[in-house]
């Protein structure tokens, strides 16, 4: 087999795991005789160029460590062709085969637009916390910033609970509810507004003060918590909380999690995830394989088209939108009386 020379980096939000994966594509590699080479901040380290080789030594002890040892960034010059084409020139001098881009769909957007350019082997890894790249069931860090935000509602309703208070928890996802439902689910929240399962504010309102009757009249004057995806109420998380006040005459408390939500230590499956796709992205790139992301489906590794990654729209499952409404928005149309 020829040895190759990999480049790999990592752009748009960070993830946790983001590491675990640098990693295991540097074991990998050097297991079989590749070179590694590393660009710092994003697509920003392929116009500067700013990179660094990278070895086994260098991917010591990062497994349990959050954000990038590669930094990350949003470049948004990348998106000229002037941009791509200086890139594709700095590749080129530096004798690489491949890039593994790791990252979210607008970084596959990049990655495809290098590949204009750029006549190597271009392979992404999905790592987002958001979870809404088509193709692949996760991505790297969305179990972690699920763990955040469930622990943070589990904080939120000891205080719910004691105030009687009715909580706003907004949770980050772009505009994906895959987050939100996963944090709703595992943290019992009782009300989830997600762009998913969204039609209308005034529907939703009034929906939200019946299920909030209700639920007082079987539970008495508790603690009520509203998961909400951020970027989806049209006047922000503060408006809809006065709303809420004045239509329920309770105390309302927005509470916005964010950036939180992106760091710590990744959690098991975050770092098993990423350790198998950076195998995974290895063997593809000694394979030939282009323009394709490396993904996992029904937890076998899966490789896509890298267009159809944010071409096709990521939607909830039958199972996921069935238990959202059972156990949580459309519990309360029970007649609990009986
Ligand atoms: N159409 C495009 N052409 C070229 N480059 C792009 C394009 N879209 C995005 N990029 C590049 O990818 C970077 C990351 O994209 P974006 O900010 O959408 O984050 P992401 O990869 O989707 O991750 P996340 O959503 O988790 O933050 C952009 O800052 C830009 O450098
Ligand atoms: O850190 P920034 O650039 O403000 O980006 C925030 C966005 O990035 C993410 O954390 C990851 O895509 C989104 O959930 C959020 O909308």
């Amino acid at each position: 087999m020829t040895t190759k020379r990999i480049a790999v980096l990592t752009s748009g939000g960070d993830a946790p795991g983001m590491n675990a994966c640098i990693r295991a594509i540097v074991v990998a590699s050097e297991g079989a005789g590749h070179t590694v080479i590393g660009f710092e901040h994003g697509f920003h380290g392929l116009l500067a160029p700013n990179w660094r080789k990278l070895d086994s030594k260098k991917v010591h002890n990062i497994i349990q460590r959050g954000g990038t040892i590669l930094r990350s960034a949003r470049c948004e010059e990348f998106k000229q062709d002037s941009a791509a084409k200086n890139a594709a020139k700095h590749l080129s001098e530096l004798a690489i085969d491949a890039i593994l881009i790791l990252g979210g769909d607008g970084s596959f957007r990049g990655a495809k637009h290098l590949s204009k350019f750029w006549d190597g082997q271009v392979i992404g890894l999905p790592a987002t916390i958001d979870n809404d790249i088509y193709g692949t069931d996760t991505t790297i860090g969305y179990y972690t910033a699920i763990q955040t935000a469930m622990d943070s509602i589990d904080k939120v309703r000891d205080t719910a609970d004691a105030f009687e208070r009715i909580f706003l928890v907004e949770v980050m996802g772009r505009h994906a509810g895959f987050l939100g439902a996963k944090a709703a689910i595992s943290g019992a929240a009782n009300y989830a507004i997600l762009p998913e399962l969204f039609t209308d504010p005034d529907e939703t309102l009034n929906d939200i003060h019946q299920q909030l009757s209700i639920h007082r009249k079987r539970y008495g004057h508790e603690s009520f918590i509203i998961v909400l995806t951020e970027n989806l109420w049209p006047e922000g998380i503060n408006t809809l909380a006065e709303k809420l006040e004045n239509l329920t005459g309770g105390e309302v408390r927005p509470v916005i999690l964010g950036h939180v939500q992106r760091g710590g230590s990744p959690v098991s499956q975050d770092r098993i995830l990423a350790t198998t796709l950076g195998v995974e992205a290895v063997r593809c790139v000694e394979q030939g394989k282009h323009c394709i992301m490396v993904g996992q489906q029904n937890l076998e590794p899966a490789e896509v088209p890298l267009e159809q990654t944010w071409e096709t729209k990521k939607v909830f499952s039958d199972s996921l939108t069935r238990t959202m409404k059972t156990m949580l928005n459309e519990r309360h149309s029970w007649d609990l009386t009986k």
